[in-house]
Parts: C-alpha cells; sequence; structure tokens
C-alpha cells in the first residue's frame, strides 16, 4: 500500500487524485490531506478518506472551524509548517504536490529533504527555485516525477531512448480560449472568457495563465530544470486538441509522443504507481470515429508571454521567482478587474527588467525577491481603466 499526502486536495488537481485512490484503494491511500480556507471541503474528504492528518494552511481559521465536522480521530493542524511537516511526515511514501502557486515550494522542498517521491503538479517549485530544488533532490536520493501532463509526457517519452539522444522537446499548448483572437479583440476580454478553457478544467489561476500563454512559459522553465534542458532545446507548438501531450524528437529525427484524452487522472495516476502501469480510470482514446490532430506555431505578437517563458529559461538565477510572483499578482489583479488581460505579461516583464539580477540565488534571497516583485506588482499603474 502506498501511502500518499495530497496537498491541495481541495484543488482541481486534488480532487483528481482523490478520484485515483478512491478507484485505487487496494494499492493507494491518503495518509493526509490540506486545503487553504476551504475547510468544509476537506472535512467531508476527510469523512470519506479516513486520512491520519488533515492540514488547514490558513492559519487564522484555527478557532473558527467546526471541529465536529471532520473524521473522528483525523488529526487538525494548521499553517505552512503543518502543510511542510506533514510532507516530511515519515509514514508519508509519496506527496503530491498540489498546491498552486509559489505557496507551494516550501513543502515540495520539505519533502524531496525527507527523501520522499514527489508527484509535482506544482509547476511553480521549479519556476521559482528549479537549482536548488534539484539539487535538494540528489542530496537526498528522492525522486521527482511529473504530474504536468506536458512533462508526464516528455518523462514517459523519454524512457524510448538515452538523455544524451534527445535533440529537443516539444511542449504543446492547447492555445487556450483566445488562440484565434486578433491583438485588438484581446483587449476586451474579461475575466469569465479567459476562465472558460476549450479542453481542460482546471483552478482559476492556471486557466488564465493558460489564456495568456503564461502557463506554456512556466512549462518552459519547469522542462528546462526538470529535464536538465538547455533553453534552446524546448520548443512550443500549438495543438488545440489537448490529446498529444507534448513530444520528444530524438537525434535520428524520431518523434515519441504521449497521447490520450485531457483528463490529469492519468499523469496523477502514472506519478502515484510508476514505474508500473495500473488500469486507468481516465477516458480512452477513441479510434474508432474520425477526428482531427491540428498542430501551429505560436503567435509570439499576440501571446508575449511566451518569449518570457524562453528568456527566463536561458537566463536563470533569480528570473524565475521574480517571473512567477508578478504574474501571480497579475493574474489575481485581473481576476479581480483591475488589470487588462494585456497588461498581465506587459507587467511581468517590466517587473522582470527591473529587478536586481543574481545567477546563483539562495532561497532567502528568492524569498525576499518574491515578496519583491509582488509589491511593485501591487503598485503598478494599469494604462487603462477596467
Ligand atoms: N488543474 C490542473 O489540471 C493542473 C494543475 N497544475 C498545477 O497544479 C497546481 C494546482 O493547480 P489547481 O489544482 O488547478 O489549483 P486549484 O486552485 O484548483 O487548487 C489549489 C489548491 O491549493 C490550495 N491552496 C491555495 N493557496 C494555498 C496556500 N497559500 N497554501 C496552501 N494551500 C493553498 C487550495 O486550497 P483551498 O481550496 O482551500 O483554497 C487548493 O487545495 C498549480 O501549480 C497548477 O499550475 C498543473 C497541471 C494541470
Ligand atoms: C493540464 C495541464 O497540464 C495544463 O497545464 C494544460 O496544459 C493547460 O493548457 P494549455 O496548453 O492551454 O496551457
Ligand atoms: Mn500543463
Amino acid at each position: 500500500m502506498k501511502r500518499i499526502a495530497v496537498l491541495g486536495s481541495t484543488g482541481s488537481i486534488g480532487t483528481s487524485c482523490l478520484d485515483v485512490v478512491e478507484a485505487h484503494s487496494d494499492q493507494v491511500s491518503a495518509l493526509g490531506m490540506t486545503a487553504h480556507s476551504r475547510w468544509e471541503q476537506l472535512a467531508e474528504q476527510s469523512r470519506q478518506f479516513a486520512p491520519q492528518f488533515v492540514v488547514i494552511a490558513d492559519e487564522s481559521l484555527r478557532n473558527s472551524i467546526d471541529r465536529s465536522q471532520f473524521q473522528p480521530g483525523t488529526e487538525i493542524d494548521f499553517g505552512p509548517e503543518a502543510v511542510a511537516r506533514l510532507a516530511a511526515h515519515p509514514d508519508v511514501d509519496v506527496v503530491v504536490s498540489g498546491i498552486v502557486g509559489a505557496a507551494g515550494l516550501k513543502s515540495s522542498l520539505a519533502a524531496l529533504e525527507a527523501g520522499k517521491t514527489v508527484a509535482l503538479a506544482n509547476k511553480e517549485t521549479l519556476v521559482v527555485a528549479g537549482p536548488l530544488v534539484l539539487e535538494a533532490a540528489r542530496r537526498n536520493n528522492s525522486q521527482l516525477i511529473p504530474v504536468d501532463s506536458e512533462h508526464s509526457a516528455v518523462f514517459q517519452a523519454l524512457q524510448c531512448g538515452k538523455d544524451r539522444e534527445v535533440r529537443r522537446v516539444i511542449l504543446t499548448a492547447s492555445g487556450g480560449p483566445f488562440r484565434t483572437r486578433s491583438a485588438e479583440d484581446l483587449a476586451n476580454v474579461t475575466p469569465a472568457m479567459a476562465l472558460d478553457h476549450p479542453t481542460w478544467d482546471m483552478g482559476p489561476k492556471i486557466t488564465i495563465d493558460s489564456a495568456t500563454m503564461m502557463n506554456k512559459a512556466l512549462e518552459i522553465i519547469e522542462a528546462r530544470w526538470l529535464f536538465d534542458l538547455d533553453a534552446d532545446k524546448i520548443d512550443v507548438v500549438v495543438h488545440p486538441q489537448s490529446i498529444v501531450h507534448s513530444m520528444v524528437e530524438f537525434v535520428d529525427g524520431s518523434v515519441m509522443a504521449q497521447l490520450s484524452p485531457p483528463d490529469m487522472r492519468l499523469p496523477i495516476q502514472y506519478a502515484l504507481t510508476y514505474p508500473e502501469r495500473i488500469d486507468g480510470i481516465s477516458p480512452q482514446l477513441d479510434l474508432t470515429t474520425a477526428f482531427n490532430l491540428e498542430f501551429f506555431p505560436p503567435d509570439y505578437d499576440r501571446f508575449p508571454a511566451l518569449k518570457l517563458g524562453f528568456e527566463v529559461a536561458q537566463r536563470g538565477g533569480t528570473c524565475g521567482a521574480v517571473l512567477n510572483a508578478a504574474n501571480e499578482v497579475a493574474v489575481a489583479r485581473f481576476l479581480d478587474g483591475d488589470l487588462t488581460f494585456q497588461e498581465i505579461p506587459q507587467v511581468c516583464r517590466e517587473i522582470l527588467s527591473a529587478h536586481h539580477f543574481s545567477p546563483t540565488p539562495t532561497l532567502d534571497e528568492l524569498t525576499r525577491l518574491d515578496r519583491w516583485a509582488r509589491e511593485e506588482t501591487k503598485r503598478w499603474k494599469s494604462c487603462s481603466s477596467v
């Protein structure tokens, strides 16, 4: 029995992960679960899965939750330190890192420092602190298995050759809800329009990232660190159907791809059972009816976030932490109606250019810069009244 800790169990990744646990309860059990503030949903999950531990990251809820709603016997703890303690708990085999944003870094690191296998959905962990995270994994002999659909696809395709035989990695991008919109039209898109992803059902932050294609930028950086690739070995291709989840081209010209209908339960399950494969619960690819798989080059003018991804992947150092923090705040401001859609990549570029670059930052330096970038992005004046 694999005992897992599901960090962010109330989110899109978390609930998909619990579907996998439910379907394979003979092989996987949830020893612990965490949420930020949706404690009632967490309480319901505790009644269904009877974990030993639950953690509510929002410390301020300590005295206001109704403890009687939780499964009797389940220990309830509060705050980010408690999330990190759960991630490092001796009885946990695999940590599913499904918290959104840089808030997921601390617990991903705690798990790796404790020698755990980390099923990594929280791409921000690598975007913010890639080299430090990989060094922690190396030092503690811990395994980092990608959950992000593209990186899971690359991870699977890489098993067809040797690292030195890789010519390039091709990340697919759905293109988001605005794939075919003109630049003029993009000026007027609303949060509701941006939250309507054509192929994936995900949390709000990544859904907006997908619409700006900042998600792909973050994924370029994630791939750069995870697979130790130079930025010029990473390409992006727009694939609106989200069936080919990414590809690896080897030096002989062979391209290996991983295909499946868009459903995160597959890469989550694979990360939990790797190196084994077991019966899946996500829909199968139906090849009995005709369908098209399309591929287009990305449009860097309409989606300038993409260029930021390549630049940051190339420069490394403090750039990932700054880009990520600026983007988190910019997305929140866009959702609040306080920034236009096109101002998201604009403010990110400006904050990135204004920061004091360091090539080999410590975790403390990254934390300080993260705070600085958030403050600057909050203060940044929107040019349009929205
Ligand atoms: N959704 C998807 O299909 C995919 C997601 N990812 C990545 O996975 C991660 C999670 O995404 P997703 O599931 O969509 O996000 P959601 O917004 O759906 O869920 C986020 C989860 O994190 C918790 N959380 C939020 N803020 C904090 C915090 N400060 N401290 C601790 N916990 C917190 C939330 O708790 P609460 O509910 O209480 O707010 C919730 O459980 C992201 O990094 C995303 O990029 C990658 C590939 C696909
Ligand atoms: C499911 C997943 O992995 C997301 O990161 C997804 O890829 C987002 O879609 P985009 O390709 O539109 O960014
Ligand atoms: Mn992805």
